[in-house]
């Protein structure tokens, strides 16, 4: 056995499924369980054979479906449970049967109302019980993070001589610190005659937010399976998450420990369990959240772009995510607000920098964040000195029951050129009053009013697109009057007909 392979056991289709709104039906978890086969997991806890029909159909389609993992199915030290198990995973290429029993002073007294030497002895007949049937049983201590070293390692001999082959030690009230989960493990390995015969597992529960830290700790100490989910999902608050401890061990390279895990799909996989199961992932999440990967003020950005590595500890391309994310907002810097433009294609000079800076900053006082098209309104703003034709005046009169007329005086190159158009709305009869001064065949191919900010009194921000000769060009228009902006954005286009800024089609 390789000492330092860390097994990965996904119970996202078990405990993740116990979220109410998370269940799947079958298709949807053999498409989980796809994704997860892909990913590289080495044992799929696909559900509680005994709970329903379904979830016992699901297990069984699960296991045909499936040709790597290993299929578990989980029971509590009940024969029926594990009879029923049995039979959901006959169809499995490599079936485990995962039984046990609480041993912390809790499920004893108040769960189960027994008493240590009866849940010792219930233990050992279920492992034997499932070992009729399966060669590869696991059993669960729950609530092994509040149950007493001794007795647990008591219990934890007695399973591995009954056949036990991993060895489940759950937090399952989220309850231990990363140093005592991690002395249990160490305990254990140091204490349980036939240790060494079974894989010491570890299934920790984020109560405490510390799921991915006792996880951690555990594998330190000697556990080589760890139980997690997809994001993190599971009861209450959630499971120890796959993401976070594989890519915890994979940049701590100093463990030397590694999982089959192809960390390449973890996005994707992350995406797709938090969309059918209706479960979206907090943006601050650690590897899959939005903000994972995203930096949004000025020193940070700053740090990013002159070295990823100052800001980021993983390269977002390595869990499948294509790059790092530069946001705009008003706490960014002039290196952020420069490279995104020379993204967008526009290489500026330090004063226009510091020049479209001072009109982003004002802007970005008012928005939360500031997205490419609102710089290039901002550059068109800019630019606007320099064109050759300029709207001088504009009048509409509209309203209902009534033909909409515009009357559009445009300055070009110091010359003065008035019309008057009726149109089947203001935008409309001012672009044909346009249309009507310059002469040319100009088609207006695409039209996008939106708001910037979120009152009656926002700045309206428009997107054109206009075809001229075969090429199109991108106009933009800005004004707290829509109408206004839309014969800007539209007067900006044609003013770059010609200028080679335009797209061929
Ligand atoms: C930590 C985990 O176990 S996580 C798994 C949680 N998953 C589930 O609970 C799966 C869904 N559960 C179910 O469908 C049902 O609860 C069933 C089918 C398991 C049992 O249903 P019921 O027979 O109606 O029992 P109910 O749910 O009311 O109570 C659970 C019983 O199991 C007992 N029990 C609980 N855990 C175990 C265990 N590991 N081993 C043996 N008995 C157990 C309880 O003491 C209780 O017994 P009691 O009725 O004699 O007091
Ligand atoms: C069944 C066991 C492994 C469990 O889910 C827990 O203890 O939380």
């Amino acid at each position: 056995m390789d000492d330092n392979r860390v097994y990965v056991f996904d119970t996202t289709l078990r405990d993740g499924e116990q979220v109410p709104g998370c269940q799947l039906n079958t298709i949807e978890k053999i498409e989980v369980a796809k994704a997860l086969e892909l990913l590289g997991v080495d044992v799929i806890e696909a559900g509680f054979p005994i709970s329903s029909p379904g979830d016992f159909h699901s297990v069984v389609e699960l296991s045909k479906a499936v040709t790597w993992p290993t299929i578990c199915a989980l029971t509590r030290a009940v024969e029926k449970d594990i009879d029923v198990a049995a039979d959901a995973l006959k169809y499995a290429k490599r079936g485990r049967i995962h039984t046990g029993i609480g041993t912390s002073p809790y499920h004893i007294k108040y769960k189960l109302n027994s008493n240590q030497d009866e849940i010792l002895e219930r233990a050992v007949a279920a492992v034997k019980y499932a070992k009729k049937y399966v060669e590869d049983v696991e059993f669960y201590a729950e609530d092994a993070g509040r149950t007493d070293n001794v007795y647990l390692a008591k219990v934890i001999e007695a399973v591995i001589k009954a056949g036990a082959t991993v060895v489940n030690i759950p937090d399952t009230t989220g309850y231990c610190l990363p140093n005592e989960f991690g002395e249990k493990i160490r305990f254990l390995k140091e204490n349980v005659k036939g240790i060494d015969k079974a894989i010491i597992s570890t299934h920790c529960h984020n109560d405490l937010g510390m799921a991915t830290a006792n996880t951690v700790s555990g594998i330190m100490n000697g556990a080589r399976q760890v139980e997690v989910t997809i994001n993190g999902i599971g009861e209450r608050a959630g499971n120890t998450s796959l993401e976070e401890v594989v890519m915890t061990l994979r940049s701590h390279k100093e463990l030397d420990l590694h999982t089959n895990i192809n960390t390449k799909n973890i996005y994707k996989t992350s995406r797709l369990v938090s969309s059918l199961m209706n479960m979206p992932v907090q943006p601050n999440k650690a590897i899959v959240g939005r903000n994972a990967f995203a930096h949004s003020s000025g020193i940070h950005q700053d740090g990013v772009l002159k070295h990823r590595e100052n800001y980021e500890i993983i390269d977002p391309a390595e869990v499948g995510i294509n790059e790092s994310s530069i946001l705009l907002t008003a706490r960014s810097g002039r290196a952020a607000l420069k490279h995104r433009l020379e993204v967008l294609g526009y290489k500026l000079d330090k004063e226009k920098v510091d020049e479209v800076y001072e009109d982003f900053l004002k802007l970005a006082d008012k928005k939360k964040q500031i997205k490419d098209d609102d710089l290039l309104v901002l550059l068109g703003e800019l630019g606007k000195g320099e064109r050759r034709i300029k709207l001088d005046f504009l009048q509409v009169v509209t309203g209902k029951n009534m033909v909409p007329m515009a009357t559009v005086k445009l300055d070009i190159a110091g010359e003065k050129f008035t019309a008057t158009e009726s149109g089947n709305g203001p935008v409309d009869a001012a672009i044909s009053a346009v249309k009507d001064i310059i002469h040319r065949k100009v088609i207006l191919e695409e039209f996008l009013i939106q708001a910037i900010t979120r009152g009656s009194d926002d700045i309206g921000k428009v997107h054109m697109q206009v075809e001229a000769d075969g090429v199109i060009y991108n106009g933009f228009g800005a004004h707290t009057d829509i109408v206004t902006a839309s014969v800007e954005a539209f007067i900006d286009a044609i003013n770059k007909i010609g200028n080679g800024s335009g797209n061929k089609i």
